[in-house]
């Protein structure tokens, strides 16, 4: 699956053209999830994945955003790309313009004008997959968004990926995702497996596949800092509340 959505990719970046400067200051993003800890949620705004079909119907990206800030998120995830999860640009912008929380750009990342359009978009963070990419590309384009002004959730899945990294640098915020992109199966016990291996100095962010307050805190015991939660709270009607629910009252 990995490696057809990266066809698809380069294929969009072969005829990508840079968008006008559409966002606003950015905001702290590793801050704003420490501040957050022992629980910091990042939730996601998914429409729809290649796994899931359709997750939500009724699909309001910025009211959704606005619920998940009153709810206690402490970061947005803003799912980007069109072809397999039905996102856009124009959701990220939109919710970047009407919500405080700092706005991570959730797409399949690999190259510089990618990085350059996160920016003009109105991203404050950008996800970039180990598994998409050599780690020498990988701190490329790390630096560049720093450089930027923006910072970047380094999201890894296997082991093996994590360590190739390491031994090239350490990034600040390191995720672990517990769904394997090839195969869709997930599994929290990914986050420690990987958890171990997570230098201190770096912040620590499991996600995929947590649908209520018990998974939370199974990851948390792993050792995860902060959460990325998208399908179980884009299916409740009543999204705030299900924020509440899943942190339970942990962060203020
Ligand atoms: O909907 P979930 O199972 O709560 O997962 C959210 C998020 O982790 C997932 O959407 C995701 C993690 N890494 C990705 C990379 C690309 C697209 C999507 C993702």
């Amino acid at each position: 699956m990995l490696s057809r959505i990266l066809e698809v990719k380069k294929e969009e970046i072969s005829r990508l053209t840079l968008p006008e400067e559409r966002g606003r200051e950015t905001v702290p993003f590793a801050e704003s999830l420490r501040k957050g800890v022992p629980s910091g949620l990042i939730a996601e705004v998914k429409k729809a994945s290649p796994s899931k079909g359709l997750i939500r119907e009724d699909f309001d990206p910025v009211a959704i955003a606005k619920a998940y800030e009153a709810g206690g998120a402490r970061a947005i995830s803003v799912l980007t790309d069109r072809s397999f999860f039905q996102g856009a640009h124009e959701y990220l912008t939109a919710v970047k313009q009407q919500v405080s929380l700092p706005v991570l750009r959730k797409d399949f990342i690999i190259d510089s004008l990618q990085v350059q359009e996160s920016k003009r978009i109105g991203a404050d963070a950008i996800l970039l997959i180990g598994e998409a990419m050599e780690a020498e590309q990988l701190k490329v384009l790390y630096d560049e968004a720093y450089s930027l002004g923006m910072e970047v959730l380094v999201e890894v899945h296997a082991l093996e990926t994590l360590k190739r990294i390491l031994d090239i640098f350490t990034p600040q915020v390191i995720g672990v995702n517990n769904r394997d992109l090839n195969t869709f199966e997930t599994s929290l016990e990914q986050t420690s497996v990987i958890a171990s291996h997570v230098p201190e100095e770096a912040l620590l962010v499991s996600e995929s596949g947590i649908y209520k307050n018990e998974d939370l805190l199974e990851v948390k015991r792993a050792g995860a800092e902060a959460v990325l939660v998208g399908e179980s709270l884009m299916r409740e009607t009543d999204v705030e509340a299900a924020v509440r629910r899943l942190l339970k009252g942990e962060t203020s």
